[in-house]
């Protein structure tokens, strides 16, 4: 049996984006670009904070990268949200469980992060820091084994990925393949039935452009209430709106459930990308929230706890599409029937190209073609990707 080798040190940086960084926190952009465009929220009800979501702090937690250094020198990472306090809770709370460990212990790894932490975690930034060392885990794993990551899930399911596009053209996503187009809402509930309207005809502008087979879906990043996005689901049936997503608050389930049976027969309603682990993704499912959810694999409690919800999901036949989270959720996507496609989310500030997602992090980070991404673009060992040396890591903390 072969001796693989223990954890010696974990490490966990942070990234100096500053303004543009990008990267995992990919909110973190540039003056003028779409992501950060009048896109409505829930803090659209304070004027000073509607037209622009950093205005309100959306970037401001930036990149955790967490690396994993085993004795034969060896050295598994990955990159997820979460900045200088995830990388205080890898430091001083979670290396403990791993170093001196296998990292095929990960079982015992995520349930000792996750239980030693409950009484302060359980959802959001501890569970992006649990999912920064499970990613980093599974990338070590796959270089040790000389192995794609999903290579060890099981293996594809299918020859290529196939996408659809999140940004604000979904015409030019179209043109470029991509089998849909999720834009980004602009007005909210405080804009009234103004707002609305314009929403409406946004959408049917974009219909008239796409023509009638392009999925085109609204991303409502939790800024609705059940009225608003029941009005909204209603006004937009008729142009073909295929998913209204994460219309309102995470933590509103009863709220998910009713817009559930509000929508017109046919619409989907979908959510999670703010939701996390085993737990919260068996209440979305348990009370009939949502009719495909989004996890983050790099916020849900990474590929350990991601496998728990998409079996969860399959016996339910709900489907499981990560929320765009690059290499991280491609090798899982491709190894699961109940993920029949994936997202990209597209950086390129007017949409207009594709870019890799978590540029300028990560060097051979894989890019759909024509809307699609082949297996082979995956076989590499780990996640197949290399930190960029020309960006500076910072390690705030120590242990
Ligand atoms: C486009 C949305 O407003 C978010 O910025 C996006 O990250 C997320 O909700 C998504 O589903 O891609
Ligand atoms: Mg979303």
């Amino acid at each position: 049996m072969r001796n693989f080798p223990k954890i010696k040190q974990v490490r966990a940086s942070v990234i100096k984006g500053g303004e543009g960084g990008g990267g995992a926190d990919y909110h973190d952009q540039g003056e003028g670009h779409w992501i950060d465009n009048h896109i409505a929220t829930s803090m659209g009800r304070y004027p000073e904070y509607r037209q622009s979501r950093k205005s309100f702090g959306i970037n401001v937690l930036g990149t955790l990268v967490v690396e994993i250094e085993a004795d034969d020198g060896t050295v598994g990472f990955a990159v997820t949200t979460g900045g200088e306090p995830a990388a205080y809770m890898v430091e001083k709370h979670f290396a403990r469980f791993l170093e001196g460990r296998s990292p095929f212990d990960y079982e015992t790894i995520w349930d000792q992060m996750y239980f030693a932490s409950q009484y302060y975690g359980r959802k959001g930034l501890v569970v992006n820091a649990i999912s920064g060392v499970d990613l980093a885990l599974w990338d070590l794993m796959g270089r040790l084994r000389g192995e794609p990551v999903y290579h060890m899930l099981g293996g594809a399911v299918r020859n290529e990925l196939q996408f659809y596009a999140t940004g604000a053209r979904p015409d030019l996503a179209k043109q470029m393949g991509f089998i849909g187009g999720k834009m980004p809402l602009l007005h909210g509930p405080i804009e009234g039935d103004e707002g609305l309207k314009k929403n409406v005809e946004m959408l049917a502008d974009m219909r008239s452009k796409c023509g009638d087979d392009f999925w085109l879906m609204w991303d409502c990043w939790m800024a609705l209430d059940v009225n608003y996005a029941t009005r909204l689901a209603h006004a937009c049936a008729p142009h073909g709106l295929k998913w209204i997503e994460e219309a309102i608050s995470p933590d509103d389930y009863w709220g998910y459930q009713q817009l559930k049976k509000n929508v017109p027969a046919g619409m989907l309603v979908t959510t999670g990308e703010h939701e996390a682990t085993r737990w919260g993704f068996r209440m979305l499912m348990e009370m009939e929230c949502c009719d495909l959810i989004q996890p983050d694999v790099g916020w849900c409690g990474g590929v350990t706890e991601l496998l728990k919800i998409s079996a969860m999901a399959d016996s339910r036949g709900i489907m499981v599409v990560p929320h765009g989270s690059s290499v991280y959720s491609y090798h899982f996507v491709i190894t699961r029937h109940n993920s029949p496609f994936a997202e990209f989310l597209m950086m390129a500030p007017k949409a207009d190209h594709v870019a890799p997602m978590f540029h300028p992090q990560l060097l051979g980070e894989p890019v759909p073609e024509n809307g699609r991404l082949n297996v082979n673009k995956l076989d590499k060992p780990g996640f197949g990707v290399e930190l960029n040396p020309e960006v500076k890591l910072h390690r705030p903390y120590t242990h």
